[in-house]
């Protein structure tokens, strides 16, 4: 019998997820059964989705969420002991998962060519894929347009830039510190904007005199407004996220839009990175090279402990993460 912890989100979520909304339980894990994997995690990723889907299920559940880690007992032979895998068995530091159940979502462990562990959980994972097929398929930038990203010094959007700039487009992202617009200068984005301080109105008119052709956006709100107002006839709007009213309890004032989206013919689609499941192997392989030659850089917030990954939830929710916010159990 194996003692594992688990966070169980106690209540619905109002505004910004407080820490009594969450609970830590202890508790000893049957033995497996056939079908089933003993994992012991070492990697727990946080991400905005926690926040936005908590209105869907009902309280009390397991806080779900991408993590990685170890096989330590297996009654699956594809998956045996010492097995490195990815689950979505969410905060907790052993689990018991089913690679045949849909919620659990296992799968191997990428060949990560070296690369650090964590970024299954990264760019080599869900937001990598994200970021991907988001761009890719539903923007499809071409060589010399512009493309511009929000939440661009995150997890998806660091990886959205520095694919568009692979693909020979002018990028420009929009981020909450100096400090993170600096380093997407680094990365190679051609211009990076705080959001918070700048008129985004008018810094968008100088740096992309010619209009924006592919719009990226992981934020919503009235910042995405603006950058819409400023696109190309037939422009493209990958509607991944809007992560400035996740915490909202009431919709915001919204811009009409719609003059936009009819005289410059622009072309809005959302998406859930789930539509290319069967292809995410394409998008890793694809960014796994990317790294490994030197064309695209990754960085984690790494959070120390199990105790802290309330901590670093919010602190995503906040803006305190620079590339991918990941927790080492
Ligand atoms: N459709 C899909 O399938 C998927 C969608 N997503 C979405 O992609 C987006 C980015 O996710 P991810 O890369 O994992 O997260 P990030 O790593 O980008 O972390 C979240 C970031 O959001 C920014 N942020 C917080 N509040 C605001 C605000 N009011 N306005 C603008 N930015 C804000 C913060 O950065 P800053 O300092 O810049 O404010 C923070 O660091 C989210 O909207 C998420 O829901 C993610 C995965 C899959
Ligand atoms: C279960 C993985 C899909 C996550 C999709 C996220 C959507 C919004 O943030």
């Amino acid at each position: 019998m194996v003692k594992a912890r688990k966070y169980i989100v106690k209540q619905p979520f109002v505004g910004l997820p407080k820490r009594e909304d969450f609970e830590i339980v202890e508790h000893q894990l049957p033995p497996i059964k056939n079908g089933e994997i003993l994992v012991k995690v070492e990697w727990v990723s946080v991400d905005p989705y926690m926040r936005a889907y908590n209105g869907r299920f009902p309280t009390p559940y397991d806080q779900f969420g991408f993590n990685v880690g170890t096989v330590q007992d297996s009654k699956d032979p594809r998956y045996p002991v010492g097995r490195k895998v990815v689950t979505h068995k969410g905060w907790c530091d052993y689990t018991i998962a089913n690679a045949s159940s849909e919620t659990d979502r296992v799968y191997k462990l990428p060949d990560l060519k070296g690369l650090n562990e964590s970024l299954a959980v990264g760019a080599v994972g869900m937001p990598g894929a994200t970021a991907y097929f988001g761009l890719l398929e539903i923007c499809k930038p071409k060589a010399g347009e512009t493309v511009v990203v929000t939440g661009a010094a995150g997890a998806v959007g660091t990886v959205v830039g520095q694919i568009a700039k692979i693909k020979g487009c002018t990028v420009i992202g929009f981020a909450g510190t100096d400090e993170k617009c600096q380093w997407l200068q680094s990365l190679g984005f051609d211009k990076a904007f705080n959001y918070k301080t700048v008129d985004a109105s008018k810094v968008l008119k100088e740096a992309a005199p010619s209009g924006i052709d592919c719009y990226f956006d992981n934020v919503g709100g009235e910042l995405s407004s603006i950058i819409i107002s400023q696109m190309n006839v037939r422009g493209r709007v990958a509607v991944c996220g809007s992560i400035s009213a996740y915490n909202d309890t009431s919709l915001p004032e919204a811009t009409i839009l719609q003059t936009y989206l009819v005289f410059k013919q622009l072309k809005i689609e959302g998406f859930i990175v789930d539509r290319w499941l069967g292809q995410w192997n394409v998008a890793f392989a694809d960014i796994i090279g990317w790294i490994k030659s030197g064309k695209m850089k990754t960085q984690e917030h790494v959070t120390e402990g199990f105790d802290n990954i309330y901590d670093a939830f919010v602190g995503m929710l906040q803006g305190e993460n620079t590339g991918k916010a990941v927790v080492k159990i």
